[in-house]
């Protein structure tokens, strides 16, 4: 069994979450009418998503998302697109493996990473879900397509996935060591910002039932099953890990959760109005940093570096400082590369 692995043939395939093809109105609507149809993304029955995401969402969001994506189009198209590609090419230097890359929604979808592999006679596949946290939205839906993609199109080939890494040490001291670099001398406290969910997905992805949102049952939970499952647990441990590990004062950390949609309530608290209230609570000089995502992406680049910082400002702040992502940096990929090797290593176990 050990030699027949041995001699198959392993590649990587690195999944983010996807763009747009473009900045024009149809292609913003095709890609959000993919990811908001996505019933890990919006769960409610297959009826009542599309009335309302095709009745009511997509008659109004793609031209204002379309013109918040134009702020941050680069030469090189998406800057999540073009960021995920410089880490596939900075990890294939350092890696004796084929490196691809594979977007949950639009393209290169993940069969057509799934499906480059292949081409190059590779039969078992490491998929990294570039996620730190687990979420029904993240994770847990790239993992169902590309079992989805496995089954129907390529069943002899075997995959196995990078797990969540929000509380790896190599990963936490990745991120304290790039936001040490990037940290004004001065700040009254350093926000983490992280892309919310509403809060019933919390509750349906927590098996052991036990999540009550509050900081004795979720934060501090001791119970393994919900804390492997919790996105607001994990969002929480990730910033305590960092501040921890930068000898920042707890009273100095701030977590919030940006980019809701719709009605529901999502996890709090929200990062705009967070925002609109700290000035008057004495926080002038602000560094905000956003590690649910590990590339820059529009909402970075817009929602927190642009209209953050302007919700921020109008309420009587005085230094907004954004610190990037982790994007390509050398640091980085070597996490990516370590993450990546002990799951191609976990297929000589089989
Ligand atoms: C990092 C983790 C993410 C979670 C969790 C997540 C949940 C989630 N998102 C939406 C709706 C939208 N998100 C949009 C953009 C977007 N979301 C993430 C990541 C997470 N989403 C990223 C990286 C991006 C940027 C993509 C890019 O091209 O740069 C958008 C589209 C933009 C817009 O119109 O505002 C929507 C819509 C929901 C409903 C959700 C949880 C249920
Ligand atoms: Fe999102
Ligand atoms: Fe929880």
């Amino acid at each position: 069994m050990q030699k027949e692995s041995l001699k198959s043939k392993k590649g990587i395939l690195l999944v983010n979450l996807g763009s747009p093809k473009s900045t024009s109105v149809p292609d913003v609507k095709e890609y959000l009418d993919e990811f908001l149809m996505d019933e890990r993304v919006i769960d409610y029955r297959w009826i009542f998503r599309a009335l309302l995401v095709r009745g009511i969402i997509l008659r109004t969001r793609p031209p204002k998302s379309a013109e918040a994506y134009k702020t941050v189009w680069t030469d090189e198209g998406s800057p999540l697109i073009a960021i995920t590609e410089k880490i596939q090419k900075k990890l294939q230097k350092l890696v004796d493996v084929p490196v691809e890359i594979g977007m949950r929604y639009a393209e290169p979808s993940i069969e057509t990473g799934i499906r480059k592999l292949v081409e190059q006679g590779i039969s078992e596949i490491v998929l990294f879900p570039l996620y730190p946290q687990y979420a029904m939205s993240t994770t847990e839906t790239v993992i169902e397509k590309a079992e989805e993609v496995r089954k129907a199109k390529f069943p002899n080939i075997k995959i196995n996935y990078v797990q969540p890494f929000y509380n790896r040490d190599i990963y936490i001291n990745c991120l304290a060591e790039s936001i040490k670099e990037k940290l004004p001398e001065n700040f009254d406290a350093l926000q983490f910002s992280y892309h919310g969910v509403p809060e019933r997905h919390i509750y349906k992805t927590d098996p052991s039932n036990t999540c009550k949102i509050d900081d004795s049952n979720c934060i501090n939970s001791q119970v393994e099953s919900h804390n492997a499952r919790c996105y607001r647990h994990q969002c929480f441990k990730t910033s305590e890990a960092v501040i921890e590990k930068l000898g920042i004062p707890k009273e100095k950390a701030i977590v919030s959760f940006q980019s809701r949609l719709g009605k529901d309530k999502w996890i709090e608290p929200y990062t705009d109005e967070t925002l609109e209230t700290i000035p008057s609570k004495g926080v002038k000089n602000l560094a905000i940093v956003c590690p649910a995502f590990v590339s820059d992406c529009l909402e970075t680049l817009e929602e927190i570096s642009v209209e953050g910082k302007e919700e921020f400002l109008h309420a009587g702040g005085e230094n907004f400082h954004y610190i990037p992502c982790l994007n390509d940096e050398d640091r980085w990929i070597d996490v990516v590369k370590i993450l990546c090797e002990e799951r191609l290593n976990d297929f000589y176990l089989v």
